[in-house]
């Protein structure tokens, strides 16, 4: 290892959940961002200040794995922060995915022997472009659209491959002013609906740590919308029902993950033995797709759901689900799990498909206070779904089964299912 002008010569060896390439040095590990298993690389050193670790950018590849392709997205080859993996063979990007989660699996949930061996990543599309119904664009002074830059607040305006076809066309044309965020959703029919958010108001100071958070917690705050194309509520189908959601709100980002999930929930659930009348729990529910697939396909599973209890915080989910969910048993309750499902009714079967974050250990105790049958356990970050699985496993509850899949290709984000019993 040699270091010139700022930049340190690094062996990558392994990868790390979060997408960064694993390198040693001087008895520390370094995470190489821009790096693969098996490169070496001239990289610059971003962050020293802990012991054990640093944290790096790849700047330049010295011996490329064999595994590098062209890279697939223009917006992340000019630096935006969209595609994280769009220079990786999709199917290696998988490997590295299924490696990521095996390993917090292991380090961050304690599953060692006892569990099934770790799910392998699987596609939800052939394609590793054109999956992505809704995104988010911020719009520049000079009123051109475009995502941020990954290491920056630039506004990169190259488009990003993972939009559905059309989702990006002519964005500066819808008219979104000046330093508001342009929303953009595809619906069921291939229809583009656009709204304009009103800018964050963010409070200053506070050190750049805060003014992050700030800043983030300002921009998922209730803001107003202006429509700007097509309308305010897109219709959505799964199966042989439809939702109507806000442009703004919360739906699968992947065209096949609703079905996909659904699917595999439902699936998984038979497999571990779950029959007869159940009343379930569907936890972080949103517009209440796993509810309604429940009542609609658990009789073709040997089991039958006479009633479903939904939790969300998110209003326009919880409207959309009123009404999809009219003439079903399903009691909707608006507010936060933790502080809702203390006052349900046992359920037998539980989903919980909590934000990136996870459950969180509170959760899951209550969750497994409850006693039910079954619980499927959805996650969107793979260490807080370690950590989550962890807490059940500590609460007797055991993995039977577990899926995780390419829900968000180009990127190392994966998403994973499990299902316990006690
Ligand atoms: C990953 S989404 C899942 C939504 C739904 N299960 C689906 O597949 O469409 C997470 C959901 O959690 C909701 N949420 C976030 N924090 C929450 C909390 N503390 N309590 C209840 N719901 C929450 C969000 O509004 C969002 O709908």
């Amino acid at each position: 290892m040699t270091a010139s002008e700022g930049l340190v010569e690094l062996d990558v060896t392994g990868y790390a959940n979060g997408g960064a390439g694993i390198a040693r040095r001087g008895g520390r590990v370094i995470f190489v961002d821009g790096a693969l298993p098996g490169e070496t690389v001239q990289a610059q050193i971003t962050d020293d200040s802990h012991v054990a670790y640093a944290k790096a950018i790849a700047a330049t590849i010295v011996v490329p794995s064999d595994r590098r392709v062209a890279p697939g997205c223009p917006a992340a080859a000019a630096g935006a922060g969209c595609c994280n993996l769009s220079a990786v063979d999709p199917a290696y990007a998988r490997e590295l995915g299924a490696t990521a989660l095996a390993d917090v699996l292991r380090r961050i949930g304690g599953f060692s022997g006892d569990a099934p061996t770790a799910p392998a990543v699987e596609a939800l599309a052939e394609q590793s472009t054109g999956w992505r119904i809704r995104t988010r664009l911020a719009v520049g002074r000079d009123g051109r659209a475009g995502l941020r830059g990954r290491r920056s607040s630039t506004i990169v305006t190259e488009p990003c491959a993972a939009p559905v076809a059309g989702l990006l066309d002519d964005v500066d044309a819808l008219g979104a002013r000046p330093g508001t965020e342009l929303v953009l959703m595809a619906g069921a029919d291939g229809t583009r609906h656009a709204g304009e958010l009103e800018a964050a108001r963010v409070a200053r100071g506070g050190g750049r740590r805060r003014s992050a958070q700030r800043s983030r917690g300002a921009r998922s705050g209730l803001r107003a919308v202006r429509n700007l194309a097509g309308d305010d509520l897109v219709t959505h189908r799964v199966g042989a029902r439809s939702w109507e959601v806000p442009v703004t709100g919360f739906w699968q980002a992947h065209r096949n993950a609703p079905e996909t999930y659904v699917d595999a929930a439902v699936t998984m659930l038979a497999e571990v033995g779950v029959t007869g009348s159940v009343h379930a729990w569907d936890l972080y529910g949103g517009a209440g797709v796993f509810a309604a697939s429940l009542l609609d396909r658990g009789a073709a599973h040997g089991f039958t759901v006479t009633s479903v209890d939904l939790v969300d915080t998110d209003p326009g989910a919880l409207a959309a689900a009123e009404v999809t969910l009219a003439d079903d048993p399903v009691r909707i309750h608006r507010g936060a799990v933790a502080a809702t499902v203390a006052g349900l009714d046992r359920p037998q079967i539980v989903v919980s498909d909590p934000p990136r974050s996870g459950s969180g250990l509170a959760v899951v105790d209550a969750i497994t206070a409850a006693d039910p049958t079954a619980v499927v356990h959805v996650g969107c970050d793979a260490a807080s779904f370690a950590r989550d699985l962890g807490r059940f496993a500590a609460n007797g509850y055991r993995v039977r089964a577990w899926r995780a899949f390419d829900a968000f290709p180009m990127t190392h984000h994966i998403e994973a299912i499990a299902v316990l019993t006690r």
